[in-house]
């Protein structure tokens, strides 16, 4: 998964293209229809024009015969109007579809976030191979979005080539009259070897340009770096979050001198620029005086011909016209076929992420639906250590949850309390040891199945930019009525009449100019409201009344009971005090469980950690 590139075969990097030209087949196929309708008619168009005046230049240069000239200026026009009226109804279908295919081109990617298993979204590599990905298609598109490109390119290069091989294969065929002092050229081999010559060079030009093109290859990893300097301090100065620490700080400057210094690869000096000076340009002007020499050549060659008397002169026109388009195709097929190998290289990225597996094993039982809730979970013997790190976070925790009771845990910071509950979650698996539901590994479980029985308000939650009532719900159909109340006993029922559209009112101002900011203490009231509708056996609250004011706290508090009901609750607090009403306290240290019992118990041990914790709290309540 790390960026050790190997630059593909031309077969690999065909293969890959065909893998992105099936997802963009799944997608959106009209841009492979309006591709291909826009790319033959442009195609096309030129030779329209050749072969009509190559027969009026004919005209007037032999018969002259005034209704033949007529005929061919009437069909030039009608036929050039129609090309030009199609070529501009097939590009605006093609546009349009390459512009939905670009907006679904994220899309893409938004889909195996979401369903990558999330240990795997943790990880830096993950992290970084996505960053590259956005990078590479950022700075010159490299990627998945690319190949519909190439799709154009070969269209037209295929057209121009058939094209040209049709009108200008005569060239090679009409012979030069025997009596002429250059019949030399009819013989066969002057041909042959002309069109070789023709072919040698044509094939040079598409080759300089993929040299210049091989020097985005080389620079796209370490852009990388220069891209995510781009894009986290060109956007910071908007993050409304930030801006207050930049103000309070003062870290303009800061922010100023990383976003200008260390975005040297960016710069006219920089490794990329001075290539794009020096050789990148250089190999650019080497392909365009390749084509020219080329032209020279058909000319000579088609002149030669003319003046020795093989056709007329209407026909140059129509055979320089003719070799010079399919020549072109023949360059494009040639350029396209190496930027698709270029592309190749990119696109690994691309595949390698998409291709990251899902290693989490999906079981597939169904968890009982139980109205007595009875569900009784275990830890036994649970060891974790976070990917990609030595140090164990858990360290053989044993815990059985009582069906229906309060379990608090408690504990300093680091001591594993959140990480007890990302693992009860399934969002990562024990390293070792097991977690058993009803008596049963949870790994068993389907995943979508196991994680409905948890209603969980993490500590740093996050509320969506949309309705209110979307956000308790997690949906757009809704019953209102139970929002309503779930709201009500999280403490917003106040706030949600004040609100000018009540359930309908949208969170934050990024979708709707009305939309309305929110404290940090109502956005948590709505994320325990959140848990409440989703009305789960287990309910987990991890820290769920630190932004609250004490009186908001307190209610929270005394109505915990009827809040929570018949539900199993895990309850995560550095509040002591607020521990007390929980049937049982789990003491965590340094990742393990050092101490279980009421608050009576933990608080009658003085030579434990509870009492430790308690009496560092609550000295500053007793003074
Ligand atoms: N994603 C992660 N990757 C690596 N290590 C992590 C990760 N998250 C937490 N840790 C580490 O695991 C240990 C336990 O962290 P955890 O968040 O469970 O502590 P906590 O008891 O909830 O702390 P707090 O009271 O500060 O919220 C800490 O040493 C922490 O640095």
């Amino acid at each position: 998964m790390e960026n050790e590139k190997t630059t593909p075969t031309y077969h690999q990097a065909w293969k890959m293209n065909l893998r992105a030209w099936k997802i963009w087949w799944g997608l959106c196929p009209g841009v492979f229809f309006s591709t291909l309708a826009s790319s033959i008619t442009e195609a096309i168009t030129p030779y329209v024009t050749i072969f009509f005046s190559a027969r009026i230049i004919n005209e007037l240069a032999g018969n002259r015969r005034p209704e033949e000239l007529t005929k061919w200026v009437i069909l030039t026009l009608s036929c050039t109007a129609i090309c030009a009226l199609l070529q501009g109804i097939f590009s605006r279908w093609a546009n349009y579809e390459k512009a939905s295919a670009s907006r679904l081109d994220s899309q893409i990617y938004m889909k195996k976030m979401l369903a990558l298993d999330y240990a795997d979204i943790d990880r830096q590599a993950v992290f970084d191979l996505y960053s590259q990905i956005r990078q590479n298609d950022q700075w010159t598109g490299w990627g998945i979005y690319k190949t519909l490109y190439f799709f154009e390119e070969l269209v037209m290069a295929v057209v121009q080539i058939a094209g040209g091989v049709s009108l200008s294969v005569s060239l090679f065929l009409l012979k030069v009259p025997q009596n002429s002092s250059l019949a030399l050229i009819n013989h066969p081999l002057f041909a042959v070897g002309i069109m070789g010559l023709m072919l040698l060079i044509a094939a040079v030009s598409p080759i300089c340009v993929n040299q210049g093109n091989q020097y985005w290859v080389r620079y796209a990893s370490k852009a990388k770096l220069g891209n995510r300097i781009f894009g986290f301090y060109g956007q910071m100065p908007m993050d409304k979050k930030r801006a207050w620490d930049i103000r309070m700080y003062q870290q303009q400057e800061n922010v100023c001198d990383v976003y200008f210094s260390q975005t040297e690869l960016f710069t006219p000096n920089s490794a990329i620029g001075r290539n794009a000076k020096g050789p990148m340009g250089l190999w650019n002007a080497l392909s365009r005086c390749v084509s020219a020499i080329l032209t020279g050549v058909v000319y000579a060659f088609v002149c030669l011909k003319a003046w020795a008397g093989a056709f007329g002169v209407g026909s140059v026109t129509q055979y320089v016209g003719a070799i010079t388009q399919l020549f072109q195709g023949l360059s494009r097929l040639l350029q396209v076929l190496g930027m698709m190998r270029a592309n190749g290289e990119f696109l690994q990225d691309n595949f390698a992420f998409l291709d990251i597996p899902n290693r989490m094993y999906q079981g597939s039982l169904t968890t009982e639906k139980r109205s007595d809730r009875n569900y009784e979970v275990e830890f036994r013997d649970v060891s974790f250590r976070y990917p990609d790190t030595d140090q164990w976070a858990l360290r053989h925790v044993n815990i059985k949850f009582r069906v229906g009771s309060r379990l608090a845990v408690v504990g300093m910071n680091g001591s594993g309390k959140t990480t007890f509950i990302k693992l009860l979650c399934r969002l990562y698996d024990p390293t070792e040891g097991e977690i058993l539901l009803n008596g049963i590994n949870i790994r068993k479980y389907r995943y979508d199945e196991y994680i409905r029985i948890f209603s969980v308000v993490f500590q740093d939650f996050k509320l969506l930019s949309l309705p209110l009532g979307e956000n308790v719900a997690g949906a757009a159909r809704y019953d209102r009525d139970r929002v309503k109340q779930c709201l009500e006993d999280a403490g917003f029922g106040q706030r949600l009449e004040a609100l000018p559209h009540g359930l309908d009112t949208y969170l934050h101002k990024d979708l709707k100019d009305e939309g309305v900011d929110i404290s940090g203490g109502e956005a948590q009231k709505i994320a325990i409201a959140r848990a409440l509708y989703k009305d789960a056996p287990f309910i987990i609250l991890d820290e769920p009344t630190a932004a609250l004011d004490p009186i908001a706290e307190a209610e929270i508090y005394s109505r915990f009971n009827d809040i929570v009901t018949d539900k199993t609750a895990i309850y995560i607090s550095h509040r002591l005090s607020s521990c007390k009403f929980c049937d049982e306290i789990a003491v965590f240290h340094e990742g393990e469980i050092v101490q279980m019992g009421t608050h009576e118990e933990l608080a009658a041990d003085t030579s434990g950690k509870y009492y430790e914790l308690w009496n560092a709290q609550a000295q500053y309540y007793t003074e």
